[in-house]
Formats: structure tokens, sequence, C-alpha cells
């Protein structure tokens, strides 16, 4: 059985997903051809100023996930949202509502206002957002289709900074959680999706690797690891000071000895 997820009623095999900060097409062909990227980001001022456009570059079959990059309130999201639509990328959209130049961290209060304007005009909306429980319940109540909660800050490559809080959105809520933003290392992807998060992006990461399509089939290889270590249940943890085992320990205590005979 072919482990899938879905989101506005398209099944989605691949985990990987490309964001669009860096952009060029030696990144979209790596991402397609080598991460096997089902799904991948565009930023909408870029496809509407490009030429040749981007998006003569994504085939057919690849969702286009279109992104509201450089707005600075709800409005402005959804007006771009719009723009998108309008331009033919389809009913996806992934809100991103950004104030904060230094560190380029969302706005999650007006990310929840665009998030629910858009899903009521049919969007299949997926926000990014700071990893706090609250606001993703706010999110998926406002009608996102998944939330996609930052690892770290966008194109620092610092990997699973907000680790504790990832996994609390993962535990807690229902929709599918995509985690965005600073994964910059195969194993940090790895290491996210065996916590059970549902896909990874990720863009700088492989952008600045000196031999990105190889990077990008790291990227997807890890990303399968994980998904397979998250399913196949990980083994308990002992806390420090536990009383360690092996597999001898076990079969003498079911043979009800201490220790091998002699
Ligand atoms: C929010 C945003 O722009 C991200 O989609 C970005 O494209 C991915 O983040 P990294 O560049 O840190 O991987």
């Amino acid at each position: 059985m072919t482990d899938t997820f879905t989101l506005g009623g398209h099944e989605f095999s691949s985990r990987f997903i490309l964001g669009s900060g860096k952009f060029n097409l030696e990144l979209v062909r790596a991402a397609l051809d080598h991460a096997g990227a089902q799904m991948i980001t565009l930023a909408v001022r870029r496809a509407n100023t490009d030429a040749p456009s981007i998006l003569d570059h994504i085939p057919a079959g690849i969702t286009l996930l279109p992104n509201t990059s450089g707005a600075r309130t709800a409005e402005e999201a959804v007006r771009i949202a719009r723009l998108a639509r309008e331009l033919g990328c389809g009913d996806f959209v992934k809100v991103e509502v950004i104030r904060d130049t230094k560190y380029l961290l969302p706005d999650n209060q007006e990310t929840i206002r665009a998030t629910e304007i858009l899903a009521g005009e049919g969007f299949v909306v997926l926000p990014y957002m700071h990893p706090d429980l609250n606001v993703a319940r706010d999110l998926v109540g406002a009608g996102a289709a998944a939330v996609m909660p930052l690892a770290a800050p966008i194109g620092s490559n610092r990997g699973l900074a907000a680790k504790e809080f990832l996994q609390i959105l993962i535990d807690e809520i229902e929709v599918p959680i995509i985690v965005d933003a600073g994964i910059g290392r195969p194993s940090q992807a790895c290491e996210a999706m065996e916590m059970g998060a549902t896909a990874i992006m990720a863009n700088t990461a492989i952008a600045t690797a000196s031999d990105i399509p190889a990077m990008a089939r790291a990227f997807r290889l890890a990303i399968e690891a994980g998904r397979e270590g998250y399913l196949a249940g990980p083994g308990r943890v002992l806390e420090r000071g536990g009383e360690a085992s092996s597999p001898l320990t076990a079969f003498l205590d079911e043979m009800g000895l201490d220790e091998v005979p002699a």
C-alpha cells in the first residue's frame, strides 16, 4: 500500500516540497528529478515579472504552491493569492505574512486573518507560521488544509531550533504538519520525519549546496528514512541512569537465570 497524504483533494506520495526563497532552474530540475518533489512553491511576484517565467519549466502534474511572499498584512496576502489564481496558478496558496525584516518571522495573527478569508474563498490554504499550539488551532479553525511551522529562521540552515514546539503541534494538531524553513541538513529532515511530521519544505539547504542534485537526492533519502523510522515505531529510550539491558539479559530473565550457566 502506498504511503500518501492528501491536501485539497490531491494525493501526494512525495514528502519533499521545494520552497522558493532561492529559485533557479537547476534547483527546480534537481527537486523534480532527484528529490522527487510533487509540489513546488512559487513566489507570485516572480511569476508575474520573470521573463521567461519559471512556470514554463514546471511540468504538468506538479502541484504549484503560490506563496504570498512580500505580504506584510492579511489584506496584502489575500490580494496576492487572488492574483495567483487569476494567473492560472490553481487554488493552492501558501500564506506568508512577514512584517519583521530582520529575522523574517511570520506574523501569526495576520496569518490567521488571511487564512480565514482565503479558505472562505475556496483556496487550499497552507499557512507558514511560528510554531505555537494556540495559533495552530486557530489556523485549523480558520480552514487551513495544513500548517507549516518553521524549524528555524528562513534561510538559516540552522535545523530544528523549534523542535519541542514542533513536536507539540505534531502531537496535537489533526491537519498535516509540514515543517518549513531552516532545515539545513538531510539528517534534520530525517529527524523531523521521525518525530511524525507529514512532510518537509526546504529550499536554502539544497540551493546553497556545492552539488545541488546530490543534495536533493540526499534529502529524498533522508525524508524517506525518517518516515519509515516513524512508521516502524522507534524503540524506547532509557532515562539517564536507567537499567541497561541487552538481548542476553532478556533471555536470562525468561529462563529465570541471573547469569549464564557454566
Ligand atoms: C517561508 C519560506 O520562504 C520558505 O518556504 C523557504 O523557501 C524555505 O525555507 P529555507 O530556505 O530555510 O529552506
